[in-house]
């Protein structure tokens, strides 16, 4: 479409704003693709006045406004642009030479019909196009993940009765062996479907200006977005959907079920994200007055489960960063989890269209009355993501009393509990990056532990069992069948004795200075003991555990993400789901309970195309254990896992145990000094609690009296209690040398002698390290993970 003007002369600069943005007009792709001219269909190139413009009858309230003479539009137009110089040149096009297989980034000016769209949304139905090869305007070398030239079909076969599966489309070997990262590569391009969107609407928005970086967001194109999220997408910079986001979107978008497998950051949240958010753009809500009165209130749109309150914000940022910079008004997003005010949490839920919470506290307060029960059974997604652990571990009792007040149809009085047999409203999503074994065995009561990795087949029993879901044979959708671990990961594991882990993991992290590191422990007390030992050592880190204070916990992520070079100390509270920017590396100094704890930790690095190592702290008697446990994720198959026939072997790594050995003094120090304030610290809330009972008994309380009658009781946990009581004895003064000693050790070099492998100046200046700043081979050798003598990270 084009526009004239009258010859009145406007100022230079507004008649260049006017060409520019009429050339945004003209072809709104024009601005964002890099078009290259494709062999052998275009036809000739002719001046912008040569071509064949059509008057458009204008509204009356236009004519002569401000200088603006007429419109003028056109069809049929092929517009190329040339990628060196950037001048763009239009050709006719001829229809009869039109190919459905024109790839995307080649554009075509708009028809009439496909003039900007406001607020519309489409909601593709049908199948994606799923044929390895056969798609249209695929390079017709597709093929899966396994470098097979065959169509790859995911999840149960429809005979097996269980559920419909979407085979999910693979890129060539060509792409495969290019690109870093499987989960995150470009997606082949799509032949569009009719009817089709254009991709660029969204682009074509007056308010956005030429300047801008926004990205161009044509792969997006087949999804069937609308103008608002792509735009968003265009500002998020997100320029192609992850192969999990290409699968599942267009599913939930036609109303379907979806379970989502895909590795840890494959950009799962805007999987379920997107399609929610443009139901809500689509739908009445969007205008619809807010109401306190609980008779009246508007039920959420959706409803997501989340396993950690950690991970409940992160999704509610995620997805208000879709928000961000959009002209309309974007869904009010509550999120409910423990540890913030109740009343303030059930006071926004009046106006919530997004409710985010983790179980206790939803459960909490959906219970609570104030009709919120009915509320919530309108709902119209259900989405649990994390799926395996909501359902299986210490939520799970909430998990089903929220389930089972979904299905009512009673109200909160809650007398009658029949199950809601046709729920076609609701649609349910879930999303995880494994779905392990012992879901079903607790389920069934059995409590054992364990966390293998669960085939799909015994996974959709399970949810199909459980979750109501609307149809019969949900979308069952895995886009990494094969490999559990995202590809930019490398992993390896240190031996060392079982009371050396303090030391090692002190070695390990100066061994990659300045990387941002999560360190994972099984109990709160290591976490509690190593944030300061590793502070005693002048090294940034924090600590993270349920126990903490909910201000703190969000403190501590805050920290650890604005901070480069931070060290997280945490519990398996920040093993799901957590998406910080740039972790490097994973230290595991307790190792996994269970296989899919494992695959999460690791997923806390190497997110997207990012790459990251994850290392495991083994005593000796550990490595079989841990090797059988690593072998099993990393099984090609499902089949293969359930037989442990996987042949992949975990290294251990080669690490230069003489540095280690200087290092081990510095450690002891460190570790003293944090027993003493633990101790000390321990023995002040006793005290403080004892006194309080005695008080409320009447009784005097003398602490050494209670102590010394303690004394040679023997039994569970004496020596550490004879350990603290050591601790807590020492004087300020033995105290403040231990200090000095470490501060003395701490600015020195190590000495590390003379090595006949890895010579070296004369010694290792740790300081030096920590800053980044170290130079030289000193360090020893772990192949592959970015210890090369010559490449000290
Ligand atoms: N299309 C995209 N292009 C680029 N980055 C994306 C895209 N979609 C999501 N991301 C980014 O990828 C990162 C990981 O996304 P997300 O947290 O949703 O992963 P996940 O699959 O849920 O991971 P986990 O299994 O660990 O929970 C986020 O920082 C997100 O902003």
């Amino acid at each position: 479409m084009a526009q004239t003007e009258k010859k009145r002369g406007l100022p230079p600069k507004i008649a260049a704003m006017k060409a520019r943005k009429r050339q945004k007009l003209d072809n709104p792709t024009a601005t964002m693709a890099s078009l290259a001219p494709k062999p052998g269909k275009r036809s000739r190139i002719v001046r912008p006045d040569d071509l064949q413009w059509k008057e458009v009858a204008m509204p009356d309230r236009l004519d002569d406004f401000e200088g603006f003479f007429g419109l003028e539009e056109i069809d049929d137009v092929e517009v190329i642009r040339d990628t060196k110089t950037g001048n763009v040149s239009f050709a006719p096009v001829d229809k009869s030479m039109k190919s459905t297989s024109d790839a995307v980034g080649e554009v075509k000016a708009k028809t009439g019909e496909d003039k900007i769209k406001t607020g519309e949304k489409k909601v593709k139905s049908g199948k994606p196009k799923v044929k390895a090869g056969k798609a249209e305007g695929g390079d017709g070398n597709n093929v899966d993940h396994d470098g097979n030239d065959s169509e790859e079909w995911l999840g149960l076969s429809d005979g097996e009765g269980i559920a419909e599966q979407v085979p999910v489309e693979f890129p060539s070997k060509n792409q495969q062996k290019s690109a870093k990262r499987k989960d995150m590569e470009p997606r082949p391009a799509k032949p569009p479907s009719a009817p089709q969107r254009n991709a660029f609407e969204s682009l074509q928005d007056e308010n956005l200006d030429d300047s801008s970086d926004d990205k161009d967001v044509t792969a997006w194109s087949s999804l069937n977005l609308s103008r608002e999220t792509l735009a968003s997408l265009s500002r998020m910079k997100f320029s192609q959907p992850t192969p999990i986001q290409y699968s599942a979107i267009p599913e939930i978008l036609a109303g379907h079920d979806v379970i989502g497998k895909a590795s840890t950051g494959s950009g799962k949240t805007l999987a379920f994200g997107i399609p929610i958010f443009e139901h809500y753009l689509a739908s009445p809500r969007r205008v619809a007055g807010t109401s306190k009165d609980a008779a009246q209130q508007k039920p959420p749109l959706a409803l997501i489960l989340s396993p950690t309150r950690e991970l409940a914000h992160q999704i509610t940022t995620h997805l208000n960063s879709l928000c961000v910079g959009m002209d309309l008004e974007g869904p009010s997003i509550v999120t409910l989890t423990g540890g913030l005010s109740l009343q303030k949490q059930q006071r926004l839920l009046s106006s919530a269209d997004i409710v985010i919470g983790t179980p206790g506290r939803l459960w909490e307060v959906i219970s609570s009355g104030h009709g919120l029960v009915n509320l919530f059974k309108q709902i119209q997604f259900l989405v649990v993501d994390e799926a395996d652990r909501l359902l299986s571990e210490g939520h799970f009792k909430e998990v089903e009393e929220i389930l089972n007040v979904l299905e009512r149809e009673d109200d909160e009085g809650g007398s009658e509990v029949q199950p809601i047999s046709d729920n076609k409203q609701r649609q349910t999503l879930i999303f995880s990056a494994t779905f392990q074994k012992s879901l079903q065995q607790k389920l069934a009561g059995k409590g054992k532990k364990g966390g293998d990795i669960m085939d799909q087949q015994e996974s959709m029993e399970y949810l199909l069992k459980k979750l109501n879901f609307r149809e019969e044979k949900p979308k069952f959708i895995d886009v990494n069948p094969i490999s559990q671990m995202t590809s930019g990961l490398q992993e390896g594991m240190i031996e060392c004795g079982s009371t050396e882990k303090d030391l090692y993991l002190y070695a390990l992290i100066l061994y990659h200075p300045k990387n941002r590191t999560l360190i994972f422990t099984n109990s709160i007390s290591a976490v509690r003991r190593l944030t300061p030992f590793l502070q005693n050592l002048g090294l940034p880190a924090l600590g993270l555990h349920s126990q903490m204070a909910q201000k703190a916990r969000l403190r501590s992520i805050e920290r650890f993400t604005a901070q480069p070079g931070s060290i997280l100390v945490a519990t398996d509270v920040a093993a799901r789901g957590l998406d910080i920017p740039g972790v490097q590396l994973i230290l595991h100094y307790h190792l996994p309970r269970a296989a899919d704890t494992y695959v999460h930790r690791s997923g806390r690095t190497a997110r997207g195309d990012a790459s990251g190592s994850s290392i495991l702290i083994c005593a000796p008697e550990e490595v079989a254990g841990v090797r059988r446990l690593v072998a099993k994720v990393h099984a090609r198959s499902n089949s293969d896992a359930s037989k442990n026939k996987s042949t992949y072997f975990m290294r251990s790594l080669d690490i230069d145990r003489r540095l280690v050995a200087r290092l081990k003094r510095r450690a002891v120090l460190a570790k003293t000094l944090a027993d003493i304030t633990i101790a000390k610290e321990k023995h002040n809330t006793e005290d403080d609690w004892l006194r309080n009972a005695a008080e409320e008994l009447g009784v005097d309380y003398d602490s050494e009296e209670f102590e010394a009658n303690a004394k040679g009781r023997g039994g569970r946990g004496s020596g550490r209690k004879k350990k603290e009581r050591e601790a807590r004895a020492m004087s300020k003064g033995e105290i403040h040398s231990l200090k000095a000693e470490l501060k003395g050790l701490l600015s020195q070099r190590v000495n590390v002698g003379v090595s006949e492998k890895y010579l070296t100046s004369g010694g290792v200046d740790v300081d030096a390290l920590l800053k980044g700043e170290a130079k030289g081979d000193f360090l020893g050798r772990v192949e592959g993970l970015g210890f090369e003598p010559n490449n000290p990270v």
